[in-house]
């Protein structure tokens, strides 16, 4: 078995069985890290066909909150193959919108209100970039949207 190997492997049939496995090694991690990379670039391909959409204007605001909801430009195209591996379907961008409110100034209704709407993506729990994750950068905050979004 191990003289087979060998053959189809075109070594030297006197290698010593150490090395042996670690050549066995060494392809088995070349062959995972091949696989690793050629789905992760497939996963990335999926996620940016379904995501012709251009940034969406933010919501019509209310009189007294015309600085609670902060517009941004969304990346062209934050995604790698790697981030879109690891977060499953989605890719990584920068939120187009951003609400900032005082403790207490009902953030969280206007999200959960700003949710319902079928075209809009929110996080689940607030970031709290600004005042808790601001040292962590922009790359913190990137916000992963599902594919297709
Ligand atoms: N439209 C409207 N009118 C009046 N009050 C409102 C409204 N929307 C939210 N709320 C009240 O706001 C409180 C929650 O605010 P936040 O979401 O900013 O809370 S938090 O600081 O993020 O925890 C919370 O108050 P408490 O229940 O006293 O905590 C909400 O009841």
């Amino acid at each position: 078995m191990g003289q087979r190997l060998n053959r189809c492997l075109d070594v030297p049939v006197a290698l010593p069985p150490l090395r042996r496995r670690l050549l066995l090694l060494f392809i088995m991690l070349f062959l995972w890290l091949y696989m690793f990379y050629s789905c992760a670039g497939s996963c990335a391909g999926l996620a940016t066909r379904g995501s012709p959409s251009p940034p969406r204007a933010a919501p019509p605001l209310g009189p007294g909150e015309e600085s609670s909801v902060e517009e941004q430009r969304a990346a062209p195209d934050a995604a790698s193959p790697i981030s879109s591996f690891f977060n499953g379907s989605g890719t990584k961008r920068l939120p187009q919108a951003i609400i900032i409110g005082v403790k207490k100034g009902g953030t969280r209704a206007l999200l959960e209100f700003l949710r319902v709407h079928p075209d809009v993506r929110a996080v689940g729990a607030e970031p709290h970039f600004f005042d808790r994750n601001y040292e962590r950068g922009l790359a913190w905050s990137l916000f992963i949207c599902p594919q297709g979004v």
